[in-house]
């Protein structure tokens, strides 16, 4: 059986509204919309490399603040996890530095504007779930 790689994307937060960012690369994936971060490298947390892919993507610091419920399959052999995270006082504000070419903060009814990877979907739809809970 194939080990699951672990990707984290990142719901970051910022007055109630989230981040979507445009990828560039790989051909097959550019130009449609996901949530930043990338692969949970040999022996590190899930929450570590979810800050270290902000900082290194974005120039951001951050803090992870809770996992959204679920893991969703990606292309074998990787799994998406979702965490929420915010902005720690005196970040920079996110830069499309690296894998994106564009970057949008989306308030909850402006979502679904941008155009997804099919399966980051369920994510997102899980993740917003969460923060609607989370409003009351
Ligand atoms: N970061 C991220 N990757 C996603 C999402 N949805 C999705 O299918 N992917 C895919 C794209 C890539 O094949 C893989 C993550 O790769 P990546 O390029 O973001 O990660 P990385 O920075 O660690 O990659 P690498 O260049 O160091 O290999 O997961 C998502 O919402 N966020």
């Amino acid at each position: 059986m194939t080990e699951r790689i672990v990707v984290v994307g990142a719901a970051l937060l910022d007055g109630g509204r989230l981040l979507a960012a445009r990828r560039s690369a790989p051909a097959d994936l550019a130009g449609r919309w996901e949530l930043p971060g990338g692969k949970v490298e040999p022996g590190e947390s899930p929450r570590d490399a979810l800050v270290r892919e902000l900082r290194e993507e974005l120039g951001v610091e951050t803090e992870t603040v809770a996992r959204v419920p679920g893991e969703w399959p990606l292309r074998s052999p990787y799994v998406l996890r979702v965490y929420t995270a915010r902005l720690l006082p005196g970040s920079a504000a996110p830069r499309a530095l690296q894998d994106h070419d564009e970057l949008r903060w989306l308030a909850p009814d402006r979502i679904w504007d941008v155009d997804w990877l099919d399966q980051d979907v369920p994510a997102v739809r899980e993740t917003l779930t969460h923060l609607d809970a989370h409003a009351g």
